[in-house]
């Protein structure tokens, strides 16, 4: 079955400006919020570091700068950064890489680097030496190859010619379709160019075309393994060559005709739908700034007139089915925001961070913040796993004073935008309205929604288990809520559609019904592991292709005589403002300056007591060692000591029996002797006698 849907329109993409449009306070449209303080986070500056001027994002009072004046003279910084990579052929900033015949054509498979937009992969093909935006004879060959043959070189067939896609040139609040392209990732990071292993789909020869790999040597693709979209980019492609040719137009129309524009990507854990995403936020808040500097010049030849645009900002996310607001403080981050719905077809979220942003730097400062703050986890698949649907809120907000009776530029270009200007201004009615009013003002709030979707995932591939698990369930079932919704708005007459069934698709429904040009990536990978999932996301692209939507331009007009020198002196007075911020900000730089060394002296100190504080841990610990050691030896010498008198006692003992025996003995003995004695004394006596007795017999 063909996937090509014939009903969109076909005018190629123009870049004459058209009309403003009015304000919203939704999804769709605008929205009055609280401003608050933030905190820090980590994407890429697209200067490649801090601002230049070193600030920190500002909010304005009022959130207004008039656009024919700088606000500061960093303003051209970040747009010089991305316009090296895209100015050079042509005016209007589009694929510098991009022959003109190539522009819409073969360009899916061009190796241009992008400069800041695709980061480390178009850094690394620059490599080579050649120009980073002209492909060199191998690459333009490789190129040529690629978009006749599969991976393993077999000849492809060929697809249904590109639909083409609607541009500004067509008439304002005409239906058209959602842009929807699929971008191939590659397949593997390090060595994607020469990485020969076989994939899972392959580009076609046309741009619009994927096919799947059935490895059957190529030549009888069957129907449902080809697909065919707005456009199809391959591993090599750019988020620049993407944004140029199926974003950029959503944006411009947002800038520039005052109608709302949603984008989201979708796929497949890990296929690049973040990566993708944060180069069409930069792209898209430099044109989108870009459009403001713009306003004077164009206006100024055709009417008095002073206009003043500003540009504001919110991030939220959806994580577990609970709303939560990315520029709140940590201690607030937690709490869910309510879903509103206003009764015109908008949503409202109160209670959400606005931030006003002066050029895109700032801008990305606060998306770095809350790219801080979004909930990632890590899994099988994706070290830095998106765990919820992020959505980036761009209100762009232009106010025009004019003297009524000549037109705007935009107007000329395009007639009166809405039916109550119509009847409003006389100049649109040729001229048979009596209306008098010499001055009147134009609002236009338009919004610009990047939805960076968590990824689809199965446990299968992402091994997860426990929070992660329960995570992927509940991003599963948005996403088939999301799904089934886009379904239903493909048939036409598929009945109600029930967007309540996630806050996904409550939050994302003004768009989905109709009230903004709408842009779809789908992100796959190459690697034949996933070619269900794949299958599964190129089905989803499919049904996107079949949903449209009809965007209006926001355009409110006031009539109020005096009001240009009102406006004037606002501007005078915003002006002022700025001054006296920049003022402030160049004291404040001053004195950092002057207490550097102070600080430098202080880091020094606490850096001394903090080695300080180590060496006595570590002499601290030493010692209890010594302790611990002591009180075992001590412990050992007690026991030898109990041994010891215990054996004393015992010998004591032993003694005390031995002495006892001894003085027995002894007694023994005495009384022994005592006898002797006795029987001694007896003898001297005896033998004395004996003598005399002798003694006498001799004398005799
Ligand atoms: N086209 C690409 N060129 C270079 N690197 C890419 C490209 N696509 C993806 N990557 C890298 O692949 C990794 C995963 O990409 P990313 O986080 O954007 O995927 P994801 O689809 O948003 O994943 P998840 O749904 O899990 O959040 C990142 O390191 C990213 O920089």
């Amino acid at each position: 079955m063909p996937f090509f849907h014939p009903k969109r329109k076909s005018n190629l993409p123009s870049p004459s400006p058209a009309p403003s449009s009015s304000s919203s306070s939704s999804l769709a449209g605008g929205g009055g919020a609280v401003l608050t303080p933030n905190r820090k986070s980590g994407i890429p500056n697209p200067n490649g570091g801090a601002a230049p001027n070193g600030r920190a994002p500002r909010m304005s009072k009022l959130g207004f700068h008039p656009s024919p004046v700088k606000p500061d003279n960093t303003n051209d910084a970040p747009i010089t950064t991305l316009e090296a990579a895209r100015r050079a052929p042509n005016d209007r900033g589009r694929s510098s890489c991009l022959t003109p015949e190539r522009s819409f054509g073969n360009s899916a498979k061009g190796n241009c680097a992008a400069g800041v937009i695709d980061g480390g992969i178009a850094a690394k093909r620059s490599l080579d030496g050649s120009s980073p935006c002209v492909p060199s004879e191998k690459k333009k060959k490789k190129g040529i190859d690629d978009a006749m043959t599969d991976h393993d070189g077999r000849t492809l067939n060929r697809g249904p010619p590109p639909r083409e896609l609607s541009s500004l040139s067509s008439s304002a609040d005409a239906e058209e379709g959602v842009r929807v392209c699929v971008r191939i990732r590659p397949l593997s990071f390090e060595n994607d160019v020469d990485d020969v292993r076989p994939r899972a789909y392959v580009l076609a020869a046309e741009e619009n075309t994927i096919v799947r790999n059935s490895g059957d040597g190529g030549s009888a693709v069957e129907e449902d393994a080809r697909y065919v979209f707005d456009r199809v980019y391959g591993e090599s492609s750019t988020t620049l060559q993407l944004y140029d040719e199926v974003i950029a137009d959503i944006v411009e129309s947002v800038g520039r005709q005052g109608r709302n524009g949603t984008v989201f990507t979708y796929g497949q854990t890990s296929t690049g739908k973040t990566h993708t995403m944060h180069g069409i936020l930069m792209a898209a808040g430099r044109d989108l700034f870009g459009m403001t500097m713009d306003d004077g010049k164009d206006k100024a030849p055709v009417a008095p007139f002073r206009s003043l645009t500003s540009v504001r900002i919110s991030c939220m996310e959806l994580y577990n089915e609970e709303l939560r607001d990315l520029l709140c403080r940590a201690t607030d981050a937690t709490s869910s925001l309510p879903i509103q719905e206003d009764g015109r077809g908008g949503v409202q979220i109160p209670g959400l961070t606005e931030r006003t942003v002066l050029d895109i730097n700032e801008l990305m400062d606060v998306v770095r913040i809350a790219e801080g703050n979004r909930t990632v986890g890590s899994t099988a698949m994706n070290e830095r796993s998106s765990r919820s649907h992020t959505i980036y809120k761009i209100m762009y907000e232009r106010r025009e004073a004019m003297t009524a009776g000549v037109r705007s530029f935009d107007e000329s270009a395009q007639g009166c935008a809405s039916k109550e200007d119509k009847e409003n201004d006389s100049t649109c009615d040729g001229g048979k309205s009596s209306r008098t009013s010499s001055q009147k003002v134009l609002t236009t709030v338009s919004n610009l929604n990047l939805v960076d979707l968590a990824g689809s995932e199965s446990v299968r591939v992402t091994g997860a288990t426990g929070e992660r698990q329960k995570e992927g369930g509940k991003i599963n079932q948005s996403l088939l809520t999301l799904s089934r919704v886009l379904l239903k708005l493909g048939k036409k007459d598929g009945g109600h559609v029930n967007y309540r069934d996630s806050k996904l698709t409550r939050i994302l429904k003004p768009s989905l019904s109709g009230n903004a040009r709408m842009g779809c990536i789908c992100c796959i990978s190459p690697d034949v592991k996933y070619v269900e999932e794949s299958k599964s996301t190129l089905d989803f692209a499919t049904r996107t292709m079949l949903v449209t939507t009809n965007a209006k331009s926001n355009i409110q007009v006031e009539y109020k005589d005096g009001l240009v020198e009102e406006f004037e002196r606002e501007i005078e007075r915003i002006k002022m403002e700025t001054a006296k911020s920049e003022e402030s900000r160049l004291r404040m730089e001053k004195a950092l300056l002057e207490n550097a060394d102070e600080i430098v002296c202080l880091k020094a100190n606490i850096e001394l007591s903090i080695g300080r504080a180590e060496s006595m841990e570590r002499e601290n610990k030493r010692i209890m060692m010594q302790l611990e050691e002591l009180n075992l030896s001590s412990e050992k010498d007690r026991d030898g000591l109990l041994k010891e008198i215990c054996d004393l006692k015992a010998r004591n003992h032993e003694l005390e029996r031995t002495l006892i025996e001894c003085e027995s003995e002894k007694k023994m003995m005495m009384k022994h002797q005592e006898v002797d004695r006795g029987s001694f004394a007896q003898e001297p006596k005896q033998m004395k006698a004996e003598q005399t007795l002798m003694e006498e017999e001799a004398n005799i």
